[in-house]
């Protein structure tokens, strides 16, 4: 049987395995895609938090159905950067992206018209899970291509060194594993 860890986060209980990164550590697989219950229930303990915005930006992949859920509750707009170029996206703005979950680097895509949806506005930028915070330079990064100011970022959890983060908000730790 594969170990798990039992996370407990916004009132629901879910059992996460764990996974290995590499020869030295290990990660708690937190997956919410495909896990409605706990993403309508997350995207609510998270927006009570947060300050008021006007769109919220996210990314390909487990970031979608967060957002979608935030941006269904707060009746706000969400923009999604995509893990690579598509042949609908006449104007790319491309930055570098770098997850824990893997190797190598990815790419974070926005089209230049959807990244001006975000122009003027106040962005809240969300992921299901910040670690290293990669990711969340790398939409950081797409987001200061456009004249936005980012008013906050969160996650559902802040796993490792992330939870000491001061600014990121989210709603439970995950611990790493290092053996
Ligand atoms: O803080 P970091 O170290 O960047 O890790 C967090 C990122 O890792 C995961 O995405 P992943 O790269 O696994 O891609 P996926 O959502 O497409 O599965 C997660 O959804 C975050 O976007
Ligand atoms: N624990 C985790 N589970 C899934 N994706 C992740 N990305 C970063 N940490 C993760």
């Amino acid at each position: 049987m594969a170990k798990t860890y039992t996370l407990n986060v916004a009132g629901l209980t879910r059992e996460l395995t764990i996974c290995k990164v590499n020869d030295h550590m290990d990660i708690a697989a937190f997956i919410m895609l495909g896990d409605a219950e706990l993403t309508v229930a997350a995207a609510a303990e998270l927006l009570k938090k947060c300050p008021d915005f006007d769109i919220l930006l996210t990314a390909e992949a487990k970031g979608i159905p967060l957002a979608h859920e935030m941006s269904r509750q707060s009746g706000k707009p969400y923009v999604c950067a995509r893990k690579g170029v598509k042949l609908y996206m006449p104007d790319p703005v491309v930055v570098e992206d770098q997850s824990i979950t893997t190797a190598g680097k990815q790419k974070l895509v926005i089209d230049r018209k959807e990244l001006d949806k975000m122009s003027g506005k106040r962005v809240l930028v969300v992921d299901d899970v910040i670690s290293t915070g990669g990711s969340l330079k790398a939409l950081d990064e797409l987001a200061e291509q456009t004249q936005c100011t980012i008013v906050g970022q969160a996650a559902v959890l802040a796993e490792g060194d992330a939870a000491q983060r001061k600014d990121i908000i989210f709603l439970e730790p995950l611990p790493l594993f290092l053996h």
